[in-house]
Order: structure tokens, then C-alpha cells, then sequence
């Protein structure tokens, strides 16, 4: 805050006490999201007019108390500041009973309601995704994964691991800024990391090998397993390994980068699930194969995050440093992005939800007067897409998931037995991958009876019943579009390096030291 000059008033407000405000200075607009740990609103600061969201902590078992998840976001956000971490502005509370969007009192048995107040994005990068239509350029993914990186970068400097990164925890604001978000299963830790650590976290499609195969000793490298993961979704244009239970994923990624072995991977026979786990036959390496279509650069740095051992994987630094950031077509500046209508993961499952229901009720009218259909009634419109609304098929890349998730076929998904039988419940949801455990708790082996062969049930589900992805595949590449802003050409022309237009020189580009 600037210090007012002598002998004028100082008529800037000190910053509010964290808590010392009620949430009634605050204007609830719409609800923007709906976490495990509570809702989500886009709201207005009375006083300034400021947009914000306001993040209510979920107070349902209160005999637990104050939840150690938030304490844990509050304790980690309040020592990150970074311009690609989000920004957690202050805590206000209420006094009575809250009530939900609707003015209804809402079903919290806590007296009172806590939320953390959060500067306000526009997007999340899986609900900017969904958008019918949507297609990123080269430059803006190579800007998304640029601030991804930076900031993740950022957090593992400062010893903080994030866990749960997936589109719908980037948050993109309008002027294409990324900023990481949702530090609920974030946690410090140190290099000479002597405790154990659960390995029940980060949702399931993002989830690293070694933390499927049981490692309780783990660090950076897992949140650049999940960076791996999206990078790979952006330019490929839907999620690549989307498995519904801990034994499919690992089918996956077994699939997708090779089995596992002591030459690939030092150590991974004495991994606590190895054996359970195994491949039973030795399966090779295809991700050039799969992502041949990925420009060279792009597949060079995909190789080395997604890489079994985590030891050997890329770290955030060095992967700022890969040629794909330095070579043309160059990361656009994100001023330069397209503006976006809002568009949080929550809002366009809402969305679909509607659509999926005109479509069941326009079906059902159709079942029931067939007649009308042929005769003097007009043709019948689906899922609304006649006044513009988007329509996603359920093609074979865009199931519709309502039912159980099908097991893990006993030969696998190549027909051979790969595992014993599926582990653990951890049914899938529906579109949308199970998240990391919250119930599985942090530092708690005993509770996860990992020895035991049977995975402890997943305790922080996506609670979504969304459908498929747009038509589009939704993350697809747009042809490179260099006009964008400065994003390439004119002002980047040449080929090879040049100067990067969001991070000045190469290896000064972070803006603060280790
Ligand atoms: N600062 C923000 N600005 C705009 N939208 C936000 C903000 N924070 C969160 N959201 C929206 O709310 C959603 C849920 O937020 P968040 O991930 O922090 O909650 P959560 O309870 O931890 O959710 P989850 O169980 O999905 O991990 C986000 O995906 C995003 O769409």
C-alpha cells in the first residue's frame, strides 16, 4: 500500500483483518462451482464494486472441526505469491445460517459459513475447452503450458507440491493470464522427505504411475506427471489417459509408455504394488507412435514428462527451457488471446445436463406421438440445436457414461490378463475422472491399508454427471494462427528462437530467484 505523502490524509483503506469481515459486504451473483469442499460464487464487493469469488468451506461434519483441507489451502496460499498462482485475498465469515443462491437456507449444519475470498478468473481451462467449437492455437497452448509451468515452477521452489493438478483447477482470466488454484490437497514438503506421504491423491486420469504402485515417498515430479497429462490433452484434444479405476489407469499408461522394469525404471520392483500390478508380458514405449502427429519440439518435451520413473522425468524448470518454448511458432503473449464468455467446468456441465434433458423429454414425446412427428408438426428439434445450442454426440471418443463403469475386462483392454481383478471400489464417475482422495487422509498409511492389496475407496469422487466432450474433442489445435496478436509471425517472424515474447530472455524468464 502507498504511504500517504505529509500532512495529507491517507485515504487508502488498510487491507481487512482476514476474517474480521462479514460475507454480507459481499454480493452473491451466481454460483460458479461446486467442489468437493463446497461451492463456488462469483460475487461483488459492495463497497469497490470489485468482482471476486467467494469459495465456501464445507463445514458438513463439524464435530471434525475447522477442515484440515482449508487450513492447509489458507496456510500454503498465504505464502505463494505469484502471478500464475491464484491469489486468496482475505477470509470473511458469516454469522447465522447460510443461505444457498436462491435465498434458501442451505443444508450446512454449521452455524456459521467461512469462505475464502479469491480474485476472480473467468475460466477454467476444462470449462474454456468444452466450448463448442473451441480450438487453441499453437502460440496460446504454448502460452497456457508456459504459465503452467511457471507457476508450478514457482510452487516447487517454495517446497509446495500441488496434487491435484487438471483443467478445472487452471483458472484463466480475460486478458489470458493461468493461474494455478485449488491448493486443497496441496502440501509442503522437504527435500530430505522422511515421512510418509499418501499416495491417494490427484484425480485418477492425472495421476502418476508411482503413486498408483504405492510410493509414499514422492515430490515434484508427480504434479509434472499430471502436467505431462495435459499437455498431452491440449494438443491432442481430448484426455489421453482416462481410466475409471486404479487398475485401468495403470493399463493405460502401461499402453501408452511401456511396462515398467528395472531398466526403465530402477527400483520399481520393490514398489509396494508392483507385483499386483504387473504386466504380464512386457509391453514397449509407443507415445511417438500415438502422438506422431504432435510437432517434433512438442513431442521431445511430452516424452520427458511423461516418464515412468519419476526420477528421470523433466522437471517445471527444465521443461521452461525445452526448444518447443523457444522455437516458432512462440508462445503468444496472453494479451493478445481471444476474449472468452465465462465458462467454469460447473457452468458447462450445467449445460450439457439441460441439453441431455430436452433431448430425453424430445425423445420421449417422440416415443410417445409418433404419429405427430410425420404429420402437421414441424421436424423435431434436438437437444436445441436449432436455436444454436451446441449438440455433442455420443460418438465412440464421447461416451455417455451414466451407468457403473464397465471392470476392467479380464484380458485388459488388449485382450491379455494384465492384472488381477480390479482393485478396490473407486467406480469412475461418469465423464469425469475420479479425483484424488481426500478420505484417505495425508501422511495416513493406516488408514489406506495399502499392504493390505486393496485400494482404500476413493473419497474425493467427482461428484459430476456430465456427458461427453463438444464435438470438436474439445482441447482440438486450431491451425496455427499467427496473426493472433503478435503471436507469431510479423512480430516473432524468423525462424529458430527468438525473443519470447512472455518471458524475455531464456533461463531470466521467471521474474524472481529460487
Ligand atoms: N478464483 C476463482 N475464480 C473463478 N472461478 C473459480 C475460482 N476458484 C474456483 N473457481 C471455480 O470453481 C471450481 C471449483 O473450485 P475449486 O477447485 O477450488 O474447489 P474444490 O472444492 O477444491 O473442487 P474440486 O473438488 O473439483 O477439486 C473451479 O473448477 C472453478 O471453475
Amino acid at each position: 500500500m502507498a504511504a500517504a505523502a505529509f500532512g495529507q490524509l491517507n485515504l487508502e483503506e488498510p487491507p481487512p483483518i482476514w476474517g474480521s469481515r462479514s460475507v454480507d459486504c459481499f454480493e452473491k451473483l451466481e454460483q460458479i462451482g461446486e467442489g468437493t469442499y463446497g461451492q463456488v460464487y462469483m460475487a461483488k464487493d459492495i463497497k469497490t464494486g470489485e468482482i471476486v469469488a467467494l469459495k465456501k468451506i464445507r463445514m458438513d461434519n463439524e464435530r471434525e472441526g475447522f477442515p484440515i483441507t482449508a487450513i492447509r489451502e489458507i496456510k500454503i496460499l498465504k505464502k505463494l505469491h505469484h502471478e500464475n498462482v491464484i491469489h486468496l485475498k482475505e477470509i470473511v465469515t458469516s454469522p447465522g445460517r447460510d443461505s444457498d443462491d436462491q435465498g434458501k437456507p442451505d443444508n450446512n449444519k454449521y452455524k456459521g459459513g467461512i469462505y475464502m475470498v479469491f480474485e476472480y478468473m473467468d475460466h477454467d481451462l476444462t470449462g474454456l475447452s468444452d466450448r463448442p467449437g473451441q480450438k487453441f492455437t499453437i502460440p496460446q497452448i504454448k502460452c497456457y503450458m508456459k504459465q503452467l509451468l511457471t507457476g508450478l515452477h514457482y510452487c516447487h521452489v517454495n517446497q509446495v507440491l500441488h496434487r491435484d493438478i487438471k483443467g478445472s483447477n487452471l483458472l484463466i482470466d480475460n486478458e489470458g493470464n493461468l493461474k494455478l488454484a485449488d491448493f486443497g490437497l496441496a502440501r509442503s514438503y522437504s527435500h530430505d522427505h522422511t515421512g510418509n506421504l499418501t499416495n491417494r491423491v490427484i484425480t485418477l486420469w492425472y495421476r502418476p504411475p508411482e503413486l498408483l504402485l504405492g510410493a509414499t515417498k514422492y515430490g515434484p515430479a508427480i504434479d509434472m506427471w499430471s502436467v505431462g497429462c495435459i499437455f498431452a490433452e491440449l494438443l491432442n484434444g481430448k484426455p489421453i489417459l482416462p481410466g475409471k479405476t486404479e487398475g485401468e489407469q495403470l493399463t493405460k499408461i502401461y499402453e501408452l509408455c511401456g511396462s515398467p522394469d528395472e531398466n526403465n525404471w530402477p527400483g520399481v520392483s520393490k514398489m509396494p504394488w508392483y507385483n499386483q500390478m504387473k504386466s504380464p508380458r512386457p509391453l514397449k514405449r509407443r507415445v511417438r507412435d500415438i502422438y506422431k502427429n504432435f510437432d517434433r519440439h512438442a513431442l521431445e518435451l511430452l516424452e520427458k514428462m511423461l516418464v515412468l520413473d519419476p526420477s528421470q522425468r523433466i522437471s517445471a524448470k527444465d521443461a521452461l527451457d525445452a526448444e518447443y518454448f523457444w522455437t516458432d511458432p512462440l508462445p503468444c503473449d496472453p494479451k493478445s488471446l481471444p476474449t472468452y464468455e465465462s465458462s467454469h467446468e460447473f457452468q458447462t456441465k450445467k449445460k450439457r445436463q439441460q441439453m441431455r434433458h430436452h433431448e430425453e423429454a424430445a425423445k420421449k414425446q417422440k416415443l410417445q406421438h409418433p404419429q405427430q412427428q410425420h404429420s402437421r408438426l414441424p421436424q423435431q428439434q434436438h437437444g436445441g440445436q436449432s436455436h444454436g445450442a451446441p449438440h455433442w454426440p455420443a460418438g465412440p471418443n464421447h461416451p455417455i457414461h451414466n451407468g457403473p463403469p464397465p471392470q476392467l475386462p479380464a484380458g485388459g483392454p488388449s485382450g491379455h490378463q494384465y492384472y488381477q481383478k480390479p482393485r478396490g471400489g473407486a467406480p469412475g464417475p461418469n465423464r469425469f475422472p475420479p479425483s484424488g482422495n481426500q478420505s484417505g487422509g495425508y501422511n495416513n498409511q493406516s488408514r489406506g491399508g495399502y499392504s493390505s492389496g486393496s485400494y482404500p475407496p476413493q473419497g474425493r469422487g467427482a461428484p459430476y454427471g456430465a456427458g461427453p466432450r463438444g464435438p470438436s474433442g474439445g482441447y482440438g489445435v486450431g491451425p496455427p494462427n499467427y496473426s493472433q496478436g503478435g503471436s507469431g509471425g510479423g512480430q516473432y517472424g524468423g525462424s529458430g528462437r527468438g525473443q519470447n515474447p512472455m518471458g524475455g530472455a531464456r533461463n531470466q524468464q521467471y521474474g524472481w530467484h529460487q
